[in-house]
């Protein structure tokens, strides 16, 4: 395949832009990766890992000469990273992100994009619990969608990071911000929320029962736990970003939590019963349709049983 961009600039260096690098890599679909994160610290165990080409110390130096641009940093701090780059980004380059949050992103980091410069943002659903620079891996991407966002992009920009998607592993969707915020609240953002949850009720219980929680924990909880292990940053800034939406699917899940709890207290066996029938059919419909790509092997390195 030939080179989809001359030269790639990394802004944070943990495990999306660490499998960008490798997936680029694996594709030979760019020319030159320069990369750059906050800590010395992150900037070394890349240099280590031989993810870059080239790692810098500033995000302005970064972008200089590149002429595509990713924000691979925790969506709380999108916007200041575009303000401090916007007057380096070369005429014609795309500026993209991959933040688990749009609307908000875009409203951050839009005002700092300067005339001529193309803003594309993305999302690839993919990833697993673990952060920075070690976890990147090459494959993350296969078989995964990512979403790219169409409010106000160009055609050939988008359609030239569809292309480095694909080359990556991945397949492309375009919707629009709000759309996404609200499916990814459904699900991805409420089911993190429950599962940091589940695993604090846990703590607390441990308390009176030691380790039974943990020792006798089937595979349901476990995943639980792997969930819950994810970066507590990372989190923060997607619930606080990704308010309104994840408030409503919140409400609509404590409603449905009490109804199931006041079938149980009632002895009310045909309620639950008909509720875990619909949604047994729920998930076989996903199988059947062939959609489950998405459930294959989040797991990776995670040690899951
Ligand atoms: N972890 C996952 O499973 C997925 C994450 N995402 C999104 O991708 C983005 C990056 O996530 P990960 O790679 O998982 O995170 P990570 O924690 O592995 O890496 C984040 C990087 O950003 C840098 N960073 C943090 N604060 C910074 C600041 N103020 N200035 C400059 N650099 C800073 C860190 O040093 C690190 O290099 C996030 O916006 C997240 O929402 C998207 C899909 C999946
Ligand atoms: O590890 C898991 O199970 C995930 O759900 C990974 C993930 C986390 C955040 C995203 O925005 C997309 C994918």
């Amino acid at each position: 395949m030939s080179r989809i961009y001359s030269r790639v600039a990394l802004i944070g260096l943990g495990l999306i832009a660490g499998s960008m690098a490798l997936a680029m890599r694996r594709g030979g679909l760019v020319g030159e990766i320069v990369g750059t994160a906050k800590s010395a610290e992150t900037r070394e165990a890349a240099a280590a890992r031989g993810l870059c080409d080239r790692i810098v110390a500033t995000p302005e130096e970064a972008v200089t000469g590149a002429d595509l641009v990713v924000l691979a940093v925790p969506v709380g701090v999108m916007g200041e990273i575009a303000e401090a780059i916007g007057p380096y980004l070369a005429p014609g380059a795309t500026l993209t992100d991959v933040g688990s949050v749009k609307r908000s992103v875009m409203e951050a980091v839009a005002p700092h994009v300067p005339d001529g410069v193309h803003f594309v943002p993305g999302h690839p659903l993919a990833g697993t619990e673990r952060s920075g620079p070690d976890a990147g891996f090459a494959e993350l991407f296969d078989n995964r969608y990512c979403l790219l966002i169409d409010d106000a992009a160009e055609a050939e920009p988008l359609a030239r990071l569809t292309r480095l998607w694909e080359g990556m592993g991945a397949r492309v969707e375009v919707m629009d911000a709000d759309h996404h915020d609200r499916v990814l609240a459904v699900t991805s953002h409420t089911p993190h929320l429950i599962a940091y949850t589940m695993v604090g009720v846990a703590d607390d219980l441990s308390r009176v029962t030691d380790s039974e929680v943990i020792r006798y924990s089937a595979a349901g909880f476990r995943d639980f736990t792997r969930i819950a292990a994810s970066d507590p940053t990372m989190w923060r800034d997607v619930f606080l970003n990704n308010r309104d939406a994840t408030l409503e699917i919140l409400g609509r899940f404590t409603e449905e939590l009490f109804a199931l709890q006041r079938a149980i207290r009632k002895g009310d066996g045909d309620h639950l019963h008909d509720y875990f029938t619909r949604t047994r059919a729920i998930r076989r419909g996903i199988i059947e349709a062939g959609q489950d790509t998405n459930a294959a092997d989040f797991g990776r390195g995670s040690g899951k049983a």
